[in-house]
């Protein structure tokens, strides 16, 4: 009797010991944040378990095509796709923003995993990462910095083998599919610029050649003064060009098309990119050259770029001396410095932005020549290509010949059309009696739009259209005096450069 008591107390003991540990120990487990891990953990030994009867397939998307060249679209797809699915079943999770203000755009970091649905088959993906080579030769490879030794990333996923036509024929292309249709969703339009803080060093490899802000300029052209005739032309040329994937297939081009924009300062050639970018919807890329150190790294910063941008290269002749820079090749070194010395102080009279040069870059005519039109340009396809210059007549006619530059525009000095349209935008009036004065006096000095709209616009609560009209005439009369008195066409670009600087 006493021992089974005591058995029995013994027994009483043992069971609240135990009780107590298993909330200790649960308790920890919360604390840690195990259970998930177990559970996931549990689920996924469950699935191997299961495999050995019906295996697993498995289908890896990494983010690097091609080595670590190209950008995977199929990796930022998925990412798309898995982003409704993620703010479901993941606890960790990258969130990045999106057009919309409030919302942000979700995905799983490395080690998530997640299920999906499909058809009655069950499949899961599986985000992972991997570190860069540690090696003092591979740090060196990544591009030296710490910064710019960043993680592999990819996503896994796993379907059973009897699903295998269902996930490979079906299944991964709608993904493909409705993951697209989630990025033209979350797009934000975006501005690129080669400046960045990792600099590419001889050979290495960044992450991205490309830093980017979100796009807003607001120039579109229902604001671009401009002969509507020629803006008809231009915005149907650009129609064709989006809508002409098929053509170009059919006559065998690659599928991107080149502007020159010309014309003198504060013409709206910066302006009209703006608007392309607008009309067609398209990312800006736009390259400062002279922070491109060599031909290779040109090729590389382009097969960065994704389809359906626009990249720019502006004042292409005071970027680098490329102009005429195969005729000088075969001239003494000391004769090239010299000329290369009065080019710029040349560049910089002439007040197309010199002081931008710098004599590290290496890019070549034909390292721009190849960026074009060489085979490098044909991946990825629908790009559009813009250069501006303020000197047209300076620039190598290898650069600029049809085929490369396929459409030349010129942004001229503002015309009667163009001035009706200013003031229509800026003053909302379609007819003035100082219209007729106006269109004289734009016949015979040349003012830019840039300096009409900036005449134009209310300068005080008490203006009013008579008082900005008239403030245009007396301006445009002003340069007509002083073009009488000995100034000459060309004063007025380089005086308006300087302020621009
Ligand atoms: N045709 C135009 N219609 C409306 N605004 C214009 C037009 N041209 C210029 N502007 C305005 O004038 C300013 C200067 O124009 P922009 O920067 O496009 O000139 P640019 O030709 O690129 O000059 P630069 O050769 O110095 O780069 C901008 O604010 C732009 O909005
Ligand atoms: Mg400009």
């Amino acid at each position: 009797m006493e021992g089974s008591l005591l058995s029995g107390l013994n027994s009483g003991v043992v069971v609240s010991l135990i009780a107590v540990l298993w909330t200790v120990v649960w308790q920890n487990l919360q604390h840690l944040q195990l259970q998930q891990f177990f559970g996931r953990h549990l689920s996924r030994h469950a699935r191997r378990l299961a495999a050995m009867v019906d295996p697993y397939l498995s289908v890896t998307i990494a983010e690097y095509e091609g080595g670590r060249m190209r950008r995977s679209d199929a990796f930022e797809e998925v990412k798309a796709y898995l982003s409704a699915a993620c703010s479901r079943g993941v606890r960790h999770l990258r969130a990045e923003g999106s057009k919309d203000a409030d919302k942000l755009v979700l995905s799983m970091v490395g080690g998530e995993e997640v299920a999906d649905e499909f058809q009655g088959a069950t499949v899961w993906w599986w985000a992972y990462s991997k570190s860069p080579p540690r090696s003092d030769s591979a740090s060196a490879l990544w591009g030296g910095g710490g910064a710019a030794q960043e993680e592999r990333r990819f996503y896994r996923l796993f379907f059973l083998e009897r699903h295998r036509e269902l996930v490979l024929d079906t299944y991964l292309p709608r993904v493909r599919r409705q993951g697209r249709a989630v990025m033209v969703k979350n797009r934000q339009r975006k501005l690129f610029t080669n400046i960045s803080t990792h600099q590419w060093s001889d050979g290495g490899y960044m992450r991205s050649a490309w830093s980017h802000v979100v796009f807003e300029h607001p120039k579109t052209f229902a604001t671009l003064a401009m002969d509507p005739a020629r803006k008809k032309e231009i915005t149907d040329d650009l129609d064709m060009f989006k809508n002409g994937k098929e053509y170009y297939a059919r006559v065998g081009k690659a599928w991107k098309r080149g502007y020159l924009l010309y014309g003198p300062p504060g013409t709206g050639k910066s302006a009209m990119i703006a608007a392309m970018a607008n009309y067609l919807d398209y990312d800006i890329y736009d390259i400062e050259l002279t922070s491109v150190h060599s031909n290779t790294d040109l090729r590389k910063l382009f097969i960065e770029t994704t389809s359906k941008s626009i990249i720019v290269i502006e004042d292409i002749d005071c970027s680098l001396d490329l102009t005429g820079a195969r005729k000088k090749k075969t001239k003494a070194a000391a004769e090239d410095d010299k000329d290369k010395k009065d080019a710029a102080a040349a560049t910089k009279a002439a007040g197309g932005g010199g002081g931008k040069k710098d004599t590290s870059s290496k890019v070549t005519l034909s390292g721009l020549l190849n960026f074009i039109d060489g085979l490098w340009s044909a991946c990825g396809g629908e790009r559009i290509i813009v250069f501006t210059t303020n000197h047209v007549d300076k620039l190598d006619p290898a650069l600029i010949r049809r085929g490369r530059m396929d459409k030349h525009i010129e942004m001229s000095y503002c015309g009667f059309e163009a001035f009706k349209f200013l003031a229509k935008t800026y003053l909302d009036v379609d007819d003035h009696e100082l219209f007729g004065g106006v269109g004289e006096l734009l016949r015979e000095v040349d003012m830019t739009p840039a300096d009409v709209a900036e005449n134009l616009t209310p300068k005080s609560l008490e203006d009013n259209p008579d008082s900005c009209l008239a403030a245009l005439v007396k301006a445009l009369e002003e340069a007509r005096e002083k073009k009488a008195s000995g100034g000459n066409d060309g004063d007025e670009p380089e005086e308006e450069d300087e302020e621009e600087q």
